[in-house]
């Protein structure tokens, strides 16, 4: 046998023996949960919640026993002073508590990462294994300290990057995790400090998406306590992302992680509609607060005339005086809109208590009679009127629709702004209730501040929801409940228990109970929930109304900022870090950098270079780890069905990426061309997104590929993608970057001066023009 033989089939001795321990911890774990729900829902309060609190430990490490069988083991250090250390994706010991497997987060196995031949941190040796199931299939060894190698060892070595045959696979649609070949640079963003707010600046395919989700299973690892009960939030910047990445974390063991775009932050709200770009810019302004500010004292009117109130017999008066000082003393409050509602409504109320005595001929009343008197006003029908129009209950939906729909209304609260700006804020009153945008869900976040909860029965006996209100409430609940009963059904068959409990009841327990459910569950229903940790990645996208909402959902600022100013394509995004980060930590961020492409290969960064030059000369484009010898291309339009046909007989995903105007007509001419294409509209949900991601051919805007990577992209007509906003040129470098083997592009319009010259492909070169 070859030393290399000898060593695979050592090597998977031991991982055959680590998966055998695998195997007996999930079958301990089974039993246990087993005989946990066995017990039913009996016996004392106390004991039943213990039992769930049993069951919801036992489910959880079951899901995550499961969740690491794909690439358990991938790794081994030979440690001058520890011995051999073998390094995966969780911790195993045998029963003696012996280690038999290393998580990759623990201390000790750093230098897996870090250790070079320069500082070799005790390491003389870090082998890749590569398996595929439970099968050894290959080694591959860096030598880090020859002298302290011994004899047997150098017999042993074996070569080869684990990292280009990584990058090289095939795509597969969904993001996978990196523990085998994270880099160092990588490694020491991943193991930063939880505190305070680190930005992670880095170009195209430096790996900034994936880094950030292993920090996310590194955090949770290193302070699972403080984390766990707070939650740790990872925002992108649209759903199909999200469903891009879902999978990564669950890989790596953790699955309490809550994945949300701005779009779904706010509760009960799902905006997948986007403004155009000039008023998602105003949308995101931060003079869109004060906006809001004075829409809300607006409602909390005082009109210049008194009010009469006909009570039948007798009339009693609202002056100015009254109302301002009762409005004045519920302000001086500082309470929110709906909270000091009860300040301002208890002050009118007991003026009005005195006069009524007064007209009743009583004089002076005591304590309790003018108590009486007020408790009588309160539900007479003019009064209650009367109150409702001065001082409104309100949600943040009821404030902006009725704010949008009023010219006179926008006049008074946007009086800083032009009559342009508001122009682009007016929406059709008629269109009540319509959809809400990505852009709105900030200034919804930012109204619910200023209003303050509803009380729930307040909300019921005021009817003051309209029908169609509650009627989407139902619909929400009624959706709430399919959903919690295939979450259900797929833990009770992921647990091997469906025969032991029914996913309608598990789910029915889950509803009823509050410990069943997760953190990430809790969260994600609750807009006022404080976050232990958040993550914000393709940050620079994010306006500055939206990093209120965000900052809001992390007062302790433990965050991780991730993004790449250079990509910056939304019209409300940032220019820069300092300008995002100063309002609320001045002077108290850092800043990593990541600087190596790992997705574009060295020819097609060439390309998406000159383009990022015409951004701004000063950029630099990070550098290629791989070349492929494949140049990119250009070809007329009318070559496109036949490319893509081309290039799907060259494997992998593929991608058509086109300015948002063409999405239609070329959408249609791919869809005829090839069965199975998929075209994205924009503010895809994440089924349609999923969908997407598995078709052989996506067709797609710049802003739905954003982070997204495919083996082969078309970009069509450059030129559009460029002029179609004043960040056109971002989203054309962010189009040029997806791909991870191919590019090419595609136009009739002249594609300027950096596309101009790449070599023709397609029907006009095969016809010499
Ligand atoms: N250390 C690594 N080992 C293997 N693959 C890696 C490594 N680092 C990055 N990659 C791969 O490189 C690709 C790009 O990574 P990622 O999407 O995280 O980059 P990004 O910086 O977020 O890019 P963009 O800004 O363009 O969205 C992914 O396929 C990722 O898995």
């Amino acid at each position: 046998m070859s030393t290399r033989q000898t060593e695979l089939v050592r090597e998977q001795e031991y991982v055959t023996r680590l998966y055998e321990r695998l195997d007996v911890l999930r079958d301990r774990t089974q039993r246990s949960l087993k005989d946990v729900l066995a017990t039913g829902a009996v016996g004392t309060l106390q004991n039943r919640s213990e039992r769930d609190t049993f069951a919801e430990m036992y489910a959880s490490r079951l899901a995550r026993l499961w969740a690491v069988e794909r690439g358990l083991v991938f790794g081994r250090l030979d440690h001058v002073d520890e011995g051999r250390l073998y390094i995966g994706k969780l911790g195993l010991t045998d029963d003696e508590q012996d280690r038999l497997l290393i998580d990759w987060r623990a201390p000790v196995a750093q230098p897996f990462y870090r250790a070079t031949p320069a500082a070799p941190m005790g390491v003389t040796r870090r082998r890749h294994l590569q398996t595929k199931g439970r099968a050894v299939i290959g080694v591959e060894d860096d030598l880090l300290d020859l002298d302290a190698l011994s004899d047997d060892d150098r017999a042993t070595l074996n070569g080869e990057a684990a990292l280009l045959a990584a990058l090289d696979e095939h795509r597969t649609g969904r993001m996978r995790d990196i523990v085998a070949t994270i880099q160092a640079e990588q490694d020491r963003v991943i193991r930063a400090d939880l505190n305070g707010v680190l930005v992670v600046q880095g170009g195209p395919g430096t790996g900034k998406t994936v880094v950030a989700l292993h920090r996310a299973a590194y955090l949770l690892y290193t302070h699972r306590q403080r984390l766990e009960r707070r939650g740790v939030l990872i925002l992108g910047p649209n759903p199909m992302f999200l469903r891009y990445i879902e999978q990564v974390l669950p890989s790596l063991g953790e699955t309490d992680v809550l994945l949300s775009t701005v779009g779904e932050l706010y509760p009960g709200v799902t905006a997948t509609a986007r403004d155009r770009p000039e008023v998602a810019a105003l949308k995101g302004d931060p003079r869109m607060a004060e906006v809001l500010a004075r829409a809300v004292r607006d409602r909390q009117r005082v009109p210049r005339k008194p009010i009469e109130l006909d009570l039948g017999g007798h009339t009693l008066t609202l002056d100015r005086n009254l109302l301002e000082a009762a409005r004045n003393k519920a302000v001086r409050t500082r309470r929110p809109h709906n909270q000091a509602r009860a300040v301002f409504v208890r002050s009118l109320l007991n003026a009005l208590a005195r006069q009524a005595a007064k007209r009743l001929g009583k004089g002076l009343v005591d304590d309790d009679e003018l108590a009486d008197l007020r408790e009588e006003l309160r539900t007479e029908p003019v009064v209650k009127s009367a109150l409702n129009r001065l001082w409104p209950y309100l949600t943040p939906q009821r404030l902006l629709l009725g704010l949008y729909g009023s010219p006179e209304r926008l006049g008074h609260a946007a009086s800083a702004l032009t009559p342009a700006e508001r122009a682009l804020l007016r929406r059709d009153p008629a269109a009540r209730g319509g959809e809400w945008t990505e852009s709105d869900v900030p200034l919804l976040d930012e109204a619910a501040e200023l209003l303050g909860e509803i009380d729930e029965q307040v909300l019921r006996a005021t009817a003051l929801q309209a029908e169609e209100e509650l009627a989407a409430a139902r619909q929400a609940e009624e959706r709430e409940r399919e959903s919690e009963v295939a979450y259900a059904r797929e833990v009770l068959e992921l647990t091997g228990l469906s025969d032991v409990m029914e996913a309608e009841r598990l789910a029915e327990r889950q509803r009823g109970e509050g410990p069943y459910l997760t953190t990430a569950e809790r969260a994600a229903a609750d807009r006022t929930w404080a976050y232990g940790h958040v993550i914000v990645d393709e940050a620079q996208e994010l306006s500055p109304m939206a990093w209120r909402a965000v900052m809001r959902r992390v007062p302790t600022r433990s965050m991780t900022i991730v993004g790449d100013i250079a990509q910056t394509g939304s019209a409300a995004g940032a220019r820069s870090w300092k300008e995002v980060l100063d309002p609320y930590v001045a002077g108290r961020w850092r800043q990593e950098r990541l600087t190596v492409n790992y997705r574009t290969p060295v020819e097609l960064m060439a390309v998406a270079a000159r383009v990022l030059a015409t951004i701004d000369p000063s950029l630099e484009a990070p550098a290629s780890v791989r070349e492929t010898g494949a140049e990119p291309w250009s070809a007329p339009m009318a070559a496109l069905p036949e490319l893509v046909k081309a290039e799907i007989g060259e494997g992998g995903k593929i991608a058509v990426v086109v300015p948002d105007a063409l999405l239609e007509p070329v959408g249609e001419t791919v869809r005829a061309a090839v069965a199975g294409a998929e075209v994205i509209a924009p503010g895809a949900g994440r089924g349609r997104g999923a969908a997407a991601l598995d078709a052989p051919v996506a067709v797609l805007g710049v802003a739905d590929a954003k982070g997204l990577e495919f083996d082969s992209v078309i970009v069509a007509e450059p030129a559009l993608i460029a002029a179609q906003s004043p960040r056109g040129r971002s989203d054309l470098y962010v189009a040029l970057t997806r791909a991870t083997q191919r590019l090419g592009i595609v136009y009739d319009q002249p594609p300027g001066e950096a596309l101009s010259g790449l070599p023709r492909r397609g029907r006009e070169a095969t016809n010499g023009l």
